[in-house]
């Protein structure tokens, strides 16, 4: 179906949605699932290891089934739908995007760290000159000053990036200063801007609707919340908001209801709430996809998870910097059995 959308959403549940099943994906569900977007005519549906490609391994988490093959599978039922990937430079490689490239996927989704965005240059030349639309994407948005944030930005549009997202790791912005980012963005750059939020002090709809208020025009949202530390925007309900303010996204939403319910719902362990780890997550400024690890952390070295993503936000680590997890949760249980002598 061919509609002219005032917000095109990319749906993340099958990449971001990956940090919440330990990177567990079936290529039957992601049949099911892609089938199902694709049926409530969602633009853009992004699959890949939730660290993007080639983030199978042990830093990361390994993969139930390689990414190729779920990539593979989502391109084969989603109909209009585009398959899009992520790759952060030097996790993924070029020979990972061509791969995809191959087997269908029409955009690519360049990530670094918000300072970091000379890196991408390659990575969004090589998927330039495949035909692929570009995303430059940079995390950890809260970490940065503005001004640095349209420094970034402005590197990712020279290296020829169709739309800059700021993009909200941690769940850490507030309204105002998603509104200030966007607006700063939206005035220094001629592409499109865009914005992904988590849900972990409960203002993913609230920075979203910010956002769009200022002009992004590319938002994410991920079915159910289904995303890494308490989720993204939940983007049923997403589509249920524009809906009422007027805005066109072109979803279906009782079929995106139905997906959540009938699809989604059933692949959760657990529902995606606020629990307190997501809640420290945006309070202490750390990296979504940490919660699992911080987790696994504190039951092996016995620490409460909370103190090791409250050290984790005091050391500013960073996407990439997992293995700073078991140090700072070994060095705590140190710390806090001396305190005990
Ligand atoms: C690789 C990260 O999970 C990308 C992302 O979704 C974020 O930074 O948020
Ligand atoms: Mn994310």
């Amino acid at each position: 179906m061919n509609v002219k959308r005032d917000v095109v959403i990319t749906e993340v549940a099958l990449r971001d949605g990956s940090h919440a099943i330990a990177h567990q994906y079936t290529v039957d569900q992601v049949l099911r699932v892609a089938k199902a977007l694709g049926e409530a005519n969602v633009p853009y549906i992004e699959v890949s290891h939730g660290d993007g490609l080639g983030g199978s391994s042990l830093q990361y988490g390994l993969s139930h089934t390689h990414e190729m093959e779920l990539i593979e599978a989502a391109v084969s039922v989603s109909g209009n739908s585009k398959i899009a990937v992520l790759v952060i430079p030097g996790i993924g490689t070029i020979k990972e995007i061509k791969e995809a490239a191959n087997l269908g996927v029409k955009m690519a989704r360049v990530a670094t760290h918000v300072t970091e965005a000379d890196v991408s240059a390659q990575h969004l030349a090589v998927a330039k000159n495949l035909g692929l639309e570009t995303v430059g994407f940079l995390m950890m948005s809260h970490m940065a000053p503005v001004d640095t944030l349209v420094n970034q930005a402005s590197l990712m549009e020279s290296y020829g990036a169709d739309t800059v997202y700021i993009v909200d790791s941690a769940g850490a912005l507030l309204p105002h200063q998603v509104a200030e980012r966007v607006r700063a963005l939206r005035h220094s750059l001629s592409v499109n801007v865009g914005f992904h939020a988590h849900n972990n002090l409960s203002l993913a709809m609230a920075n979203t609707l910010a956002a769009i208020q200022e002009g992004a025009q590319r938002i994410d949202g991920s079915i159910r919340c289904l995303g890494a530390g308490a989720g993204n925007t939940q983007t049923e309900v997403l589509v249920a908001v524009l809906e009422h303010m007027g805005i066109v996204t072109g979803i279906d939403l009782y079929k995106m209801m139905d997906t959540a319910e009938d699809i989604i719902a059933p692949l959760l362990k657990v529902p995606q709430e606020i629990t307190r780890d997501n809640l420290v997550l945006g309070y202490a400024g750390v990296y979504s996809s940490f919660l699992l690890h911080a987790q696994r952390a504190s039951k092996r070295f016995g620490v409460d998870s909370r103190d090791i993503l409250i050290e984790l936000g005091k050391h500013k680590v960073v996407g990439g910097q997992e293995d700073m997890i078991v140090d700072v949760a070994a060095e705590l249980a140190q710390v806090q059995a001396a305190a005990r002598i």
